[in-house]
């Protein structure tokens, strides 16, 4: 299969429409992150992301996007090959700026998986979610210059200006059962977690308890989780927040396929 590295649909997907989905990889693993930690999981990593955070584990899908595109009918088989899986974890990249998402989502729907989606909480659609896994990206995460693994910044003030959509992060946490998981450093990333809570419960009827709300250490690697997990765990307990921790970080490191 050819491999590209061009998702010609980052900003809109008419063009793509029909080619199905760009995949950099497709693994059965263990659920590492959130409420569902632990459990056994086909993962779906679609390529192509609207944001640039600098630590972003997955550069080959947002940095430099690299997949394969392949159909829904053989993703869907891939899938039911691993036969003990129930749960399917739709992630990227973002996987939501693809229109065939939902295409995908209702096909797994219909099969009877349980279906979570990890998105950046920018974008609303549509589909069969079981859980949203939303992880709005916080200040720390903007690639200034002095952070920039690729340039000197050019994509700072872009994805400054999309990293927040508070319209968006409405209907995710009105249409799904969800979870804000929060990637954390250190106790400067907290008041803008909090004013984020107060402008969301502003705006929405739905209820966020402080128990739909996840710390996630940031860290990619072990060596880096070493640093921020105490620190975070305890910022987790003393705002009444959930800690979740990075399992298949702490049981592969970086490899891929994890
Ligand atoms: C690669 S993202 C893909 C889904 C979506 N774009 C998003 O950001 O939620 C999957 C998850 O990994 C988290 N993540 C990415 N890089 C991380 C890092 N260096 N440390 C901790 N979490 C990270 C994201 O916040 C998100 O919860
Ligand atoms: N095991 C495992 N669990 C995960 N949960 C969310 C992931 C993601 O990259 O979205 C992820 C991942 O990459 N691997
Ligand atoms: S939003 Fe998600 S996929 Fe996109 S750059 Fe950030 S962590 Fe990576
Ligand atoms: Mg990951």
């Amino acid at each position: 299969m050819p491999v590209s590295d061009s998702v010609d649909r980052e900003e809109t997907d008419d063009d793509a429409a029909g080619k199905g989905l760009p995949i950099n990889e497709l693994f059965y693993s263990l659920q590492g992150e959130g409420t569902l930690a632990g459990v056994p999981s086909v993962f779906v990593r679609t390529s192509g992301c609207n944001l640039r955070c600098w630590f972003c584990d997955s550069y080959h899908t947002s940095w430099e996007p690299t997949h394969a595109w392949q159909d829904l009918e053989e993703i869907i088989a891939t899938i039911e090959s691993h036969e003990n899986a129930e749960h399917v974890v739709l992630t990227g990249g973002e996987p939501l700026i693809h229109e065939e998402s939902v295409e995908l989502l209702e096909a797994l729907d219909e099969r009877g998986y349980h279906t979570t989606v990890e998105t950046n909480g920018t974008i609303h659609r549509d589909a069969p979610i079981d859980l949203a896994s939303i992880s709005p990206k916080l200040e720390s995460s903007t690639p200034t210059p002095e952070r920039d693994p690729k340039g000197d910044g050019e994509w700072a003030q872009r994805h400054e200006n999309d990293r927040i959509d508070l319209e968006a992060l409405s209907r995710l946490v009105e249409s799904y059962e969800f979870q804000l998981k929060f990637v954390v450093t250190d106790d400067e990333d907290v008041p803008e977690i909090l004013e984020l809570l107060a402008e969301l419960r502003e705006m929405t009827d739905a209820r966020i308890r402080d128990d739909d709300v996840l710390l996630m250490p940031e860290g990619a690697t072990q060596a880096r989780l070493e640093e921020t997990r105490n620190r975070v765990a305890r910022l987790a307990m003393d705002h009444g927040f959930r800690y979740t921790p990075r399992l298949h970080v702490d049981l592969w490191n970086d490899a891929p396929e994890t």
